[in-house]
């Protein structure tokens, strides 16, 4: 890789300003060690310099030129290359407040730090050599995640699962390419004679793999970004209590007047792993209100837009037009049938229903005696996880950038088939495993140009 980095000391605030108990500032760079002593006096008197790594020394920070105490902190010293970034880094360690938080930087700054990127340490974690930049994204992803899934696949793309695959899945190719450039620059030579056709079926498998982790992505992203989930139905049937049920909470107004909910509400709830973004929609019927006919427009629109729609029916209560209208607009959708008020004499015929959505899973539930629940947030888990080779959740693709980077590679892998297929010159071939090649190694940052890295590291966090 052509990619050189300054590697001037650098330093920023790491963690969140506001009130908390402890603050700490991280430098990083061939000069931090130095730096830092400039304005930090050992309790014991003896200067980091001098120290070993990993040590944690206690003294305080003051201004070299007021001789003013702005804090007592720990300062933490790790040596290169024995440090996050490869560096000698220093971490200062203050009370949790913005202010000595501020002042620790700027007397830093003033001594000849430069402020970091966002980013910017992970990035030379990356440019060092510690970390790939798939195991770059996943720091981010671990910093980003709001339920156990999500954290699951962050942190098994940090302990390089993912990127393993795909160096393996490179090494195959390069082996092939490798083979072949032999037979193209000695043909004359005893290099063993290429069977197109076995070529071919290692091509094959490779192309398996790569779509397998394709099919991940779509799990990848909801566990990412969370199930976009409506909750539709006609006026009453409960989807405003379904919706503070899974949230645990009094989120929406529940009443027993139809059409209470007049706007779609969005929430964020943690269901079991899984995160959803719930949407509870006004109840759909035809109505003279005009605020009203807005939410029904809205209800129609989030079950176009949403990953998956639950569709209420009361239990209670024979089938209306209204239901038959929702069955009509959710029947070729990803659905979920849910018939609420199972703890009242039911007077639903769900035949027609069953009819109609074939495809969907009927669930009888009671919002208000809490059952049926469970079976429900199982099955949405089924749904996310469903048609998914892979089942370690640190091999699901989680961003589109590497999605669309595996695409490509695909494509390259496709057009060599077609290109052995047809008989077409081996050199040629080479070019497209080459291509396939080159892509896969942007998602682990080894091919990839200088632009598209600070892109990537620009959509970090401060200190990170
Ligand atoms: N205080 C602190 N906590 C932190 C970090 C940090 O940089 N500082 N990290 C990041 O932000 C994460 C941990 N990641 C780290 C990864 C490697 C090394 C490191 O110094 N590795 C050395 C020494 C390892 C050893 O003693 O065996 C090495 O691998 O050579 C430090 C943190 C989360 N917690
Ligand atoms: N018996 C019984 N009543 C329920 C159940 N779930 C909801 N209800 C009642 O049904 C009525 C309507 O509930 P909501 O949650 O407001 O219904 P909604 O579908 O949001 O209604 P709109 O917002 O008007 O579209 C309320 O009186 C609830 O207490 C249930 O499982 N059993
Ligand atoms: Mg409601």
């Amino acid at each position: 890789m052509v990619y050189k980095e300054k590697n001037d000391t650098i330093a920023a605030i790491a963690t969140p300003l506001g009130e908390g108990g402890i603050g700490v500032i991280r430098v990083s760079g061939a000069d931090s060690i130095q730096m830092v002593d400039k304005i930090f006096l050992a309790a014991n008197k003896r200067a980091l310099a001098d120290r070993r790594s990993y040590r944690a020394v206690y003294g305080k920070i003051s201004d070299p030129k007021t001789k003013n105490i702005i804090d007592e902190v720990i300062c933490i010293l790790m040596r290169e290359p024995h440090s996050y970034t490869k560096e000698n880094v220093v971490e200062i360690q203050c009370h949790g407040g913005i202010m000595p938080l501020r002042k620790i930087l700027s007397l830093l700054l003033e001594w000849g730090a430069r402020l970091a990127e966002p980013g910017e340490f992970t990035k030379r974690a990356f440019l060092n050599g510690r970390i790939d930049l798939a195991q770059a994204q996943a720091v981010m992803d671990i910093i980003k995640a709001k339920t156990d899934a999500s954290l699951r696949v962050a942190t098994g793309h940090l302990s390089g699962y993912f990127s393993s695959n795909i160096r393996q899945i490179r090494d195959a190719l390069l082996e092939m390419i490798a083979h072949y450039e032999a037979a193209i620059d000695f043909p004359e030579e005893e290099v063993d004679n290429i069977d197109n056709i076995q070529v071919m079926e290692r091509i094959e498998e490779l192309k398996v793999k790569i779509n397998t982790m394709i099919s991940s992505a779509k799990t990848g992203r909801i566990l990412n970004e969370g199930l976009v989930t409506a909750i539709v139905g006609k006026p009453n049937v409960g989807k405003s209590s379904l919706l503070n049920r899974l949230l645990h909470s009094d989120r929406a107004i529940v009443t027993d007047v139809p059409g209470t909910t007049r706007d779609s509400i969005e929430e964020y709830v943690d269901v079991d792993g899984i995160p959803l973004r719930i949407i509870d929609t006004a109840g759909i019927r035809q109505t003279d209100d005009e605020v009203e006919k807005i939410g029904v427009d809205k209800a129609r629109s989030y079950i176009e837009r949403a990953d998956l729609v639950l569709a209420l029916f009361d239990g209670a209560k024979a089938m209306t037009a209204e239901d038959t209208k929702i069955i009509e607009l959710i029947r070729k959708k990803n659905a979920v049938v849910v018939i609420n008020k199972s703890d009242l004499v039911q007077n639903l015929d769900e035949s027609y229903i069953r009819k109609q959505c074939s495809d969907s899973k009927i669930i009888h539930i009671s919002t208000i005696q809490e059952e049926g629940i469970k079976e429900l947030v199982e099955t949405i888990k089924e749904k996310v996880y469903a048609g998914n080779v892979v089942y370690n959740e640190g091999e699901f693709v989680n961003n589109i950038y590497q999605l669309e980077a595996l695409k490509k590679a695909g494509q390259h892998l496709e057009d060599a088939m077609k290109s052995l297929d047809n008989d077409i010159p081996e050199d040629l071939v080479v070019i497209d495993l080459r291509s396939a090649w080159e892509k896969l190694g942007d998602i682990i940052g080894d091919t990839v140009n200088e632009d598209i890295i600070d892109e990537i590291f620009s959509r970090f966090c401060i200190g990170k």
